[in-house]
């Protein structure tokens, strides 16, 4: 292994799931519950933008119509700990000749024992290390942007990609409940109907259901990601580029089994047994937050496109 030389070290391939196209990786208890009190505490101090069925928060700010965010403001603190924490996963294969990837200070890459549940303090505090991190190569280095959702049971989020705004990395923190992500190839649907589904869950929550247009099998190659409370779930590549993910607005998760839930052997045990006893069906009974962390590529400062001529 190429990174012998940290002790405990967990790279991210253990994680992926490997029935997914490249490339998914899910790690059931990123976050302690102690670590999840704290964020929904601090989530339920800040306002909420209100759509139809659910509330968002965007922070620093919400995008642009065309994709940009359009201040200077960093994520604020309450999520500096997470963005932190994102920034420590780290691949096997990283050789360490990053130079011309952006590296940046907070590249400290750590052994990873968030992985493992183990509780690392929300602000860091990691030996430094250069490995390939997730957003090594993008163009900030780092998140910044987090789009915080709320699901009560019986919402969700119509089948969208998140499009060219963002480097096609993305990484959702689930809290509070369960949630099934639905994730489904663009070829299952018209291209009328992935052009009307792109990008705008993502600046402002105005996306929109993809049923309409011709019938394809919507079934087919697609996948249903379960996603824990605590857990992480990035997505990249191909299954960014080429996919749409959505989640289904029901208060009942159905179907739900070892053959059709692709990250089933990342699930916590206790997870697994608990969806067997129930015969493959769970209720949604509490409210999950999500925490969807990315890059945007382009930032401008608002106050130097239209403030002072001083
Ligand atoms: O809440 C989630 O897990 C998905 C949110 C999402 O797809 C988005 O913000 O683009
Ligand atoms: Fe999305």
């Amino acid at each position: 292994m190429a990174n012998a030389d940290a002790d405990n070290f967990h790279p991210l391939e253990a994680y992926r799931i490997t029935s997914l196209p490249q490339a998914a990786y899910y790690i059931p208890a990123f976050l302690t519950p102690a670590e999840s009190d704290v964020l929904l505490a601090d989530i339920a101090r800040q306002p909420w933008t209100t759509l139809t069925h659910r509330r968002l928060q965007p922070h620093p700010a919400p995008l642009t119509p065309s994709g940009h965010l359009l201040t200077t403001k960093q994520l604020p603190p309450f999520l500096a700990g997470v963005a932190q924490r994102l920034l420590e996963l780290s691949f096997a294969d990283g050789d360490g000749n990053d130079g011309d990837k952006n590296i940046n200070s907070n590249d400290n890459i750590n052994v990873d024992a968030a992985v493992m549940g183990v509780s690392l303090p929300l602000t860091g505090g990691s030996k430094p290390q250069r490995r390939q991190g997730i957003f090594s190569s993008s163009p900030h280095g780092r998140p910044n942007h987090v789009l915080i959702n709320e699901y009560p049971p019986g919402t969700g989020i119509a089948p969208h990609e998140d499009g060219g705004a963002y480097f096609p990395v993305v990484c959702t923190v689930s809290l509070g409940a369960h949630i099934v992500l639905d994730v489904t190839p663009k070829r299952n649907y018209t291209s009328t109907e992935t052009d009307t589904a792109t990008t705008t869950a993502t600046n402002g929550g105005s996306e929109q259901a993809s049923n309409g247009g011709k019938e394809k099998d919507k079934d087919e190659g697609a996948y249903k990601i379960f996603q824990e409370p605590l857990s992480l779930l990035i997505t990249m590549g191909e299954m960014y580029t080429n996919h749409l993910h959505g989640i289904a607005a029901t208060t009942t998760d159905g179907g739900l089994s070892q053959t059709t839930v692709a990250n089933w052997p990342l699930l916590h045990e206790d997870t697994r047994k608990h969806i067997e006893a129930a015969g493959g069906v769970l209720q949604r009974e509490n409210v999950r937050v999500s925490l969807t962390c990315r890059d945007v590529l382009k930032v401008k400062d608002a106050g130097r496109l239209f403030g002072s001529r001083r």
